[in-house]
């Protein structure tokens, strides 16, 4: 080239070139979490959104109809981020079992991200942390821990029954009855706080047990509150806060939007900012208050895992106070919204059948006294219809559709080369619907869970997973059995329950971190003479 053009083209040239390398870059920032997984098969992304429009039609179900079309592995991009989901029982056994090695952790959806208390608990820590944090909290887990725990929960359940006798409206808001006995009771488990929720009113039991913790109920309740509210608002689709819904689409933009919208007053993130410190604050005062005490004799959880820190020098470094915070925290959450959900799927589908009732009723009845309190080994034994119901239940709707995890290296799955940090999801909401394993899936019918029934031994033994499988499988799952048998034997040996006719038909779910009922799950009561 000549000076002369030389002369005339570097202004026009060194912008282009700048503006088409920043074009480039978004380009292959956007799009190169897809490059490594493009032979996945999927349906048509559009830009940033993903498939995100899909998810707000379908809800849920989306990931069934998506498997229908594009079979048990397939692409479905949350915003920008591909995930790689899952549907069939044996690539789930590959993925949680035989190569865990390979995928050992969770991703962190943008939801999450979005949140550094929820990021401390077992769910998210990765790696080494994860593994000595998992192996100090399982021995709170003990079969003979959790069969000392029954009274407990017994108590509590006698509680919330009360309320119930004592309300005065025709209908009653199951859903928020359950949220308050399974918040209580884990509330109990694991900080050795009483929250009081599930008492009539006018008890002061709940103030005392709290006064001794130094707090007074409308701290607790404001507590709950904000527990309630800061789970609520961590939404997988487009309506949680405006830092959340960036996360989705552009990922890198999130955390310094977080921090100049929290400093907003009135936006989401500013609320959802002084409710998670507000949590953390309340957490560590607890924690502080327990690491005080040294009440060698206490069995909560957080005084176990405290106990265990003291005698391992390997968990106390872990375990610093902000990770048993976290911990601790996590159990209230994991605790409460998903037993309360399943607690209340079960009355809901039971209201609906009648023959399911009636067959219950009679297994309930025949156990003995109306008085005598089942022991843990009962509740595993004695109750095999009980257990098929709410096993039917956890199919139908399955609390926690989508379980995460992400590729630590290259990994083969499927016939599909994954690289390392491939988001792998998979789904049991649509394994629980799959007719090869669950003939005729939109039927309520308990019975195909007898263990001597043909569908029950013919079925993949991963087909069914609520609680997820493998080492990162839920570490709660005996505790919320045990705490949902008890209940329902409890509520059924004293009422019946029927849809009120104020319901709406289908229920409506949402899905945020787990399912939720979008109205609440309205009943009324019959008492049993
Ligand atoms: C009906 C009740 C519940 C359901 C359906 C449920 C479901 C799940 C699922 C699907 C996972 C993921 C498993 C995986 O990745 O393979 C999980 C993990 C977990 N759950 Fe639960 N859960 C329930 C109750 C509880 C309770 C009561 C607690 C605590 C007391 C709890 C604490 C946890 C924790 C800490 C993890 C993370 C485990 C880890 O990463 O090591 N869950 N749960």
């Amino acid at each position: 080239m000549s000076t002369d053009l030389q002369v005339l083209f570097t202004p026009i040239i060194t912008p282009l070139c700048t503006v088409l390398a920043m074009l480039l870059g978004l380009l292959g920032y956007l799009y190169g979490p897809y490059w490594g997984v493009r032979k996945v098969p999927g349906p048509t992304v559009i830009p940033l959104l993903g498939h995100l429009p899909l998810m707000a039609k379908h809800g849920p179900d989306v990931f069934t109809l998506l498997a229908k079309l594009y079979g048990p592995i397939f692409r479905f991009h949350m915003g920008r981020q591909p995930l790689i989901i899952v549907a069939d029982p044996e690539l789930c056994r590959e993925i949680g079992i035989k190569k865990f090695k390979d995928i050992p952790n969770r991703s962190i959806p943008s939801p999450i991200s979005a949140s550094p208390l929820h990021q401390k608990g077992l769910f998210f820590t990765r790696d080494a942390i994860w593994s000595t944090m998992r192996n100090s909290i399982l021995s709170v887990y003990q079969p003979s821990h959790l069969a000392s725990l029954v009274p407990t929960m017994q108590s509590f359940i006698e509680s919330a029954t009360e309320n119930i006798q004592s309300l005065k409206e025709e209908d009653i808001t199951f859903s928020n009855l359950s949220l308050k006995l399974a918040t209580d009771v884990i509330g109990q488990a694991a900080f050795g706080v009483d929250f009081g929720l599930s008492k009539p009113q006018s008890t002061s039991d709940s103030v005392n047990s709290i006064h001794s913790h130094g707090k007074d109920n409308t701290d607790v309740s404001e507590f709950i509150k904000q527990h309630i509210y800061s789970t609520t608002q961590l939404k997988m689709d487009l309506s949680g806060s405006f830092s959340i819904i960036l996360g989705l689409l552009v990922p890198i933009l999130q955390e310094p939007l977080r921090q100049i919208l929290k400093r907003i007053p009135g936006t989401m993130d500013w609320k959802v900012d002084r409710t998670n410190k507000n949590i953390s604050g309340r957490l560590e005062e607890i924690v502080r208050k327990k690491m005080e005490e040294k009440n060698k004799g206490s069995k909560d959880f957080l005084s176990l895992i405290l106990r265990a820190r003291e005698s391992e020098t390997l968990s106390k470094n872990a375990f610093t106070p902000d990770y048993i915070s976290a911990v601790t925290y996590e159990h209230l959450l994991a605790g409460s919204a998903t037993t309360a959900f399943t607690l209340s799927s079960v009355v809901y589908l039971i209201a609906q059948h009648p023959e399911v009732e009636k067959k219950l009723l009679a297994e309930i009845d025949g156990f003995g006294p109306h008085e005598q309190m089942p022991t843990a080994q009962d509740l595993q034994n004695e109750f095999p219809y009980l257990d098929q119901v709410v096993k039917e239940a956890m199919r139908f709707y399955v609390v926690s559709p989508l379980i995460a995890r992400e590729t630590s290296k290259e990994v083969q799955i499927g016939g599909y080369l994954l690289p390392k940090g491939t988001w792998i999801w998979l789904a049991p909401g649509v394994l629980a619907k799959d007719p090869k394993n669950f003939p005729e899936p939109d039927k309520f019918r308990p019975e195909r869970f007898d263990p001597n029934c043909e569908e029950e031994k013919r079925r993949h033994p991963y087909a069914f997973i609520p609680f997820g499988l493998g080492p990162r499988a839920c570490i709660g799952q005996k505790f919320s059995i045990q705490e949902i048998k008890l209940s329902l034997i409890h509520l059924y040996r004293k009422y019946l329950f029927r849809h009120s006719p104020n319901m709406e038909k289908p229920l409506e779910l949402e899905f945020g971190i787990v399912l939720n009922f979008r109205h609440g799950v309205k009943l009324r009561i019959v008492k049993r003479t």
